[in-house]
């Protein structure tokens, strides 16, 4: 069986973070690992409150799973602190890790903010330059190419100055923001559009994490990027699709729309 990790933050109300990683790789068929970068208080109207684990801790669940099971890829997701940051790139570098997919969180669907000001600096210079894709959504783009995004044209001229700039391939996500939900692809002699048909959901609470660790789990089973990209496409339209109803603000997805369908009847591959 295929292996992935996520590197995240814990979402109480599991939606989100951690919990929506393994959702999601469990339902792709891959077996999913965490390592987990804080506990997050929340539910699908805010966050109140977040605990970090300390950069020691942090590495020493990264020791133990790398040391034991070489996850096939690797998802990080919530990082908040430089310190946590500087763990990740060290740990992901003498292990020797592959197939990163770097979802560059920094706002939740609800607003908080989940990452500091220190932490984005240090987030440029060590861990993009490691990761094979990084899946910002158009505010998240707009602070790693210093541009504004208001069109599709702004989206291809963003995510090239930042595939330029760090050499990782990047999948911008027009998401909620541009009102349709095409994703654009630019890496090494690829420039795609992928898209998705809008569905009419107001229950978008972990499309972020669910997507990045859907692209992680399709690497580590073994497809190219952009089929990756493709099939994790289809994994969170199906999820959307689903129409679970949770919560008081803007609720998760539903997993279970996928279990026995094409994504599970790969796992023995
Ligand atoms: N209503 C929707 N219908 C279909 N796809 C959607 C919808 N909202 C988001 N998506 C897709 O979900 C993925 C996550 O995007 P987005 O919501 O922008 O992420 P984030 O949570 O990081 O802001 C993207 O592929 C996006 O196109
Ligand atoms: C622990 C944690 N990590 C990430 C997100 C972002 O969620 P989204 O995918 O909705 O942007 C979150 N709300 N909580």
């Amino acid at each position: 069986m295929r292996t992935a990790l996520s590197i995240a933050g814990s979402d109480s109300s599991g939606g989100a973070g951690i919990q929506a990683d393994i959702k999601t790789m469990t339902a792709n068929g891959v077996f999913a690992m965490t390592a987990v970068t804080a506990l997050t208080a929340q539910n699908t109207t805010g966050v109140s409150g977040i605990m970090e684990v300390t950069p020691a801790f942090l590495a020493e669940q990264l020791d133990r799973v790398f040391e034991d099971i070489f996850p096939d890829a690797v998802k990080i997701g919530m990082v908040s602190s430089a310190a946590l940051i500087e763990a990740i790139a060290d740990k992901l570098t003498e292990y020797k890790a592959k197939n990163i997919v770097l979802d560059p969180v920094m706002v939740a669907t609800s607003g908080a903010r989940l990452i500091s000001e220190e932490a984005i600096d240090t987030l440029k210079k060590r861990l993009i330059p490691l990761a094979e894709v990084i899946t910002p959504n158009i505010p998240e783009a707009e602070v790693l190419a210093g541009t504004e995004i208001r069109s599709a044209d702004d989206m291809e001229k963003a995510a090239e100055q930042i595939f330029a700039e760090y050499g990782c391939a990047v999948l911008l996500k027009g998401g909620h923001q541009l009102n349709d939900a095409n994703d654009l692809l630019v890496g090494r002699g690829v420039k795609k559009w992928f898209e998705g048909k809008r569905i009419d959901n107001p229950n978008t609470h972990g499309t972020g994490c669910t997507l990045s660790s859907a692209i992680a789990s399709n690497l580590a089973k073994g497809y190219a990027l952009d089929e990756a990209v493709e099939r994790a496409k289809r994994y969170i339209s199906g999820a959307l699709a689903a129409m679970l109803d949770l919560g008081h603000g803007s609720g998760p997805m539903d997993h279970a729309f996928a279990i026995d369908n094409e994504f599970t009847a790969e796992r023995k591959n």
